[in-house]
């Protein structure tokens, strides 16, 4: 099993000089995105607010489409949403990086209506690599935990996408300049 800790040697998270204000709302950053893309009907329409440092915040609504058990959110829509909390720290630190191991401990089952209240912050770089850890809590971002994950995301150039998604999709995104926009406030020193 590979560590999800940052070994020894690793370096502290760099807020990019250009990265949003604390407080900032940091968007979606494509809008068919199952995260936090409006263009997706049944996805979980994360909010992800820059915080200090390399942190962000989210609020996440469970709604009865992503139940498991009657009444109960889902293990993999919440894996989900801190997935999606994690991977948006790269807004910060002006980088494009995809999830490459995940890890979630699910402390107390989360009931549909609940708002899961997310904090997600960068713990290492190392090399391409970039630990981080996020957490969800209920009732309030000072309640009990319900959830929490640590990640290994992996740094990657715009050609992870452009060579492997779907051409319909890919051709859509490079033809719309908002989501040209976006993916440039993810590029390492633009
Ligand atoms: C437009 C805006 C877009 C913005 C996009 C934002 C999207 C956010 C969406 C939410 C996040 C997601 O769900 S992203 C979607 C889910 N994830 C994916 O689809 C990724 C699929 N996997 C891959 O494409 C690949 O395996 C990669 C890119 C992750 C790694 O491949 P690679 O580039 O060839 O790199 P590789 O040399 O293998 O590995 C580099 C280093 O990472 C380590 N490493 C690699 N994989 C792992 C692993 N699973 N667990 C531990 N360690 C690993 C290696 O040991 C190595 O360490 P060392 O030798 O250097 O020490």
């Amino acid at each position: 099993m590979r560590s999800l800790t940052p070994p020894p040697g690793a370096a502290a998270a760099d807020r990019h000089p250009d990265a949003p204000a604390p407080g900032t709302l940091l968007g979606s950053h494509y809008r068919h995105c199952f995260g936090c893309g409006s263009g997706q009907p049944h996805g979980l329409h994360l909010e992800t607010r820059a915080g200090e440092g390399v942190s962000v915040t989210a609020e996440f609504t469970v709604r009865p489409v992503h139940q498991g058990a009657p009444g109960l959110a889902h293990g993999g829509v919440l894996t989900t949403a801190l997935d999606e909390t994690m991977g948006s720290l790269g807004w910060l630190m002006h980088v494009i990086a995809v999830t490459g191991r995940l890890e979630t401990d699910f402390v107390r089952p989360v009931p549909v209506d609940t708002v899961l209240h997310l904090s997600a912050r960068a713990t290492g770089v190392h090399g391409r690599k970039i630990f981080t850890s996020a957490e969800g809590r209920i009732g309030g971002s000072g309640g009990p935990v319900a959830v929490r994950a640590e990640a290994l995301f992996i740094q990657v150039k715009v050609e992870h996408f452009t060579d492997n998604g779907r051409d319909e999709e890919i051709q859509a995104a490079m033809a719309d300049p908002d989501q040209v926009r976006r993916a440039r406030a993810f590029e390492v020193n633009p």
